[in-house]
């Protein structure tokens, strides 16, 4: 519900209640007398008025948080029966109310009334939580079970960036790709440890993070291999950065294998839109990993290998159309 439909409610109840609240005793102290002082139970009064200033308060606090609907529609008005109620019963401790018979009818109705309206919200609203609760927990639930973040860096895993891949594509806008693996990750753990190998991967993931535009995203997409996502990126701009990011990692003392692609956007109608970026994305991970492979066996230190590679893919990058 939006905050001006609440106001509205809010107004209409604090309005109504006010109304009551003056009418009422004009009225007695037309058609009847008040009681002397002495005469008045001032005990009755305080309790009286206690429970009447909670009921509005209770009132109040329904008003203002609720949702409209059927089971703050049914608290409003058992609230506002009982508070009704309330108020009659305090003020025939002040006015002598027995000369008007229709007051002591009336007086008596509103509070079970209110009451037994009352425990109907309460028992919707009961069931209201169930739902609200069984969602939570399906939610939560899901959370637990596709944990969508990698614990040793802190990034994004494979599957959130397939989800942000797929959300990309749908958008029909440019971007780029960029994917990267250190070589030799193996060696580097038996030679350092595992521990420095796990210190490599976290500070590597924290430079990266900071060496990207704030648009882009970088995610952990394997053991030693980092995907990442330039959005609205043009050509120079994704192999500038390929290229500064593989310099960039000799920093650290190891070096990676860097492969890149520039999907052109595609106008697709937008009924074929989703299905299609899911297999859009499908195919570019499929590709950048086969060329991340081809790469890291040109980088592999056969050198005759290395020496078919070199023709057949001069540069270290690769690009898709
Ligand atoms: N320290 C550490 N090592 C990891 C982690 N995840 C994967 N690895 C290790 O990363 C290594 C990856 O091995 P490979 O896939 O053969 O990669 P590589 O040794 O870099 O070989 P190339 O990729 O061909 O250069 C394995 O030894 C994994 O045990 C991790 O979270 N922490």
């Amino acid at each position: 519900m939006g905050t001006p439909a609440k106001s509205l409610r809010l107004a209409s109840v604090y309005g109504l209640s006010l109304l009551i609240i003056f009418i009422v005793p004009l009225f007695l102290w037309q058609s009847t007398t008040a009681k002397t002082v002495a005469a008045v139970d001032w005990f009755d009064v305080t309790t009286e008025g206690a429970l009447f200033i909670l009921g509005m308060c209770w009132l109040m606090v329904i008003v203002s948080v609720r949702p409209s609907g059927r089971v703050t529609n049914l608290l409003i008005a058992g609230l506002s029966s009982y508070c009704l109620g309330c108020y009659l019963d305090l003020l025939d401790e002040i006015f002598i109310v027995k000369t008007i018979p229709v007051y002591n009818w009336f007086e008596k109705m509103p509070t079970p009334v209110g009451l037994l309206v009352l425990t109907c919200g309460l028992w919707l609203w009961r069931d209201e939580q169930t739902v609200v609760n069984r969602q939570l927990q399906t939610r939560e639930q899901f959370h637990r079970e596709h944990q969508l973040t990698d614990g040793l860096t802190l990034l994004n895993d494979a599957k959130a960036f397939e989800h942000h891949l797929i959300k990309q594509l749908s958008q029909n806008q440019a971007f780029g790709l960029i994917m990267l693996d250190i070589d030799n990750f193996h060696q580097y753990n038996q030679n350092q440890g595992v521990e420095e190998g796990d210190r490599l991967l976290s500070q590597l993931a924290l430079w990266l993070s900071s060496t990207l535009r704030n648009q882009d995203l970088v995610c952990r997409y394997a053991g030693d291999r980092f995907i990442i996502l330039l959005r609205g990126a043009i050509p120079p701009l994704v192999s500038v950065m390929a290229e500064q990011i593989q310099q960039g990692i000799g920093a650290f003392g190891c070096s990676a294998s860097v492969v890149w692609a520039l999907p052109s956007p595609k106008v697709l109608p937008l009924q074929t839109h989703k299905a299609h970026a899911k297999e859009e994305a499908a195919t570019l991970l499929q590709f950048l990993n086969q060329k991340m492979s081809q790469q890291k066996e040109c980088r592999s230190p056969a050198a005759t290998q290395a020496q078919a590679c070199d023709t057949q893919n001069p540069s270290t990058l690769s690009e898709l159309n």
